[in-house]
């Protein structure tokens, strides 16, 4: 495996005033290595710290204490600046709505500056095309449904061409036939390049990260530990009611219920 990041040894607790000691534990001695290339599903319960651990791989959250926190083989902590080849997409959209989706495109590639300028607007045209907005571009966020703003979102993402993409529940918002579109373009855009991007995604819907992922990593509830770490080697495009896509669906959902004592 050549490790894209690499989490050692990190301690992390927050203040809280409702336990004895004051702290909530999140992360004790935890450790995890990502692959390079992979799309990596971090599936776990409410709470657990999966967003916190999307914010410790893009340098926005100091753990107590790290071993290391690696990417491509150099520490986070010595060289902030690796953060810039990392783009994130939220839960929501977030998008300027006094800006089109391609202005708002733009502020992406202006916010980062990882991309000269004379490429962004070829950037912009062939990232709205892969996703199906080649024709909206020009459209403001509230001229366009739900899923075409986090499509758009995920182009002002995917326009730096960062090396990590960090997905915090992007679809979770979403209604259910228009999360499975979203899957299905988004799983098209990531094929679609030779070097495939490392996308960490997280979750906590178990059908979700059974179509999605090529490694799921399975937390249990704080104090976080990775109960379960599968690899899942199916072709694509994954259809959710595919015979082999439902069999690592159960298998999660038996997993959860053992290893991390939650039952459905
Ligand atoms: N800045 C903070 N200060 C105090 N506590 C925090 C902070 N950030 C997160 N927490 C706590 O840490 C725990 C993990 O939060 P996190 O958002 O990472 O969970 P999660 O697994 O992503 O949950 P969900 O699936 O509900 O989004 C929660 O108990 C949360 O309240």
């Amino acid at each position: 495996m050549i490790p894209k990041v690499s989490l050692d040894n990190i301690d992390l607790s927050f203040p809280d005033a409702s336990r004895p000691d004051g702290r909530k534990v999140i992360y004790e001695d935890f450790s995890l290595q990502i692959e390079k290339g992979s799309f990596t599903v971090l599936l776990g319960p409410s709470g657990c710290g999966k967003s916190t651990l999307l914010n410790i791989i893009n340098g926005l959250l100091k753990p107590n204490t790290a071993r290391g926190i690696v990417i491509d083989g150099t520490d986070l902590r010595s060289e902030p600046d690796l953060s810039r080849q990392m783009a994130y997409v939220f839960q929501g959209p977030r998008l300027l709505r006094w800006k089109t989706l391609a202005e708002n495109a733009e502020f992406g590639l202006r916010g980062l500056g990882v991309q000269p300028r004379e490429k962004w607007r070829d950037l912009i045209d062939k990232y709205f095309r892969a996703v199906g907005l080649g024709d909206a571009q020009h459209l403001y966020p509230h001229q366009v449904s739900g899923g075409m703003r986090q499509r758009a979102s995920i182009v002002r993402a995917w326009v730096n061409e960062p090396q990590i993409l960090l997905m915090d529940e992007p679809f979770s918002h979403l209604d259910e036939i228009t999360a499975a579109e979203m899957r299905r373009i988004l799983t098209n855009l990531w094929t679609s390049e030779e070097e495939r991007r490392t996308i960490v995604f997280v979750t906590h819907d178990i059908s979700e990260a059974a179509q999605l992922a090529t490694d799921i990593i399975m937390l249990t509830p704080a104090p976080s530990k990775i109960c379960l770490r599968r690899k899942v080697d199916l072709p694509w495009p994954r259809r959710m009611d595919s015979d082999e896509v439902i069999a690592v669906e159960k298998e999660l959902r038996h997993a959860f219920a053992e290893r991390a004592g939650i039952g459905f």
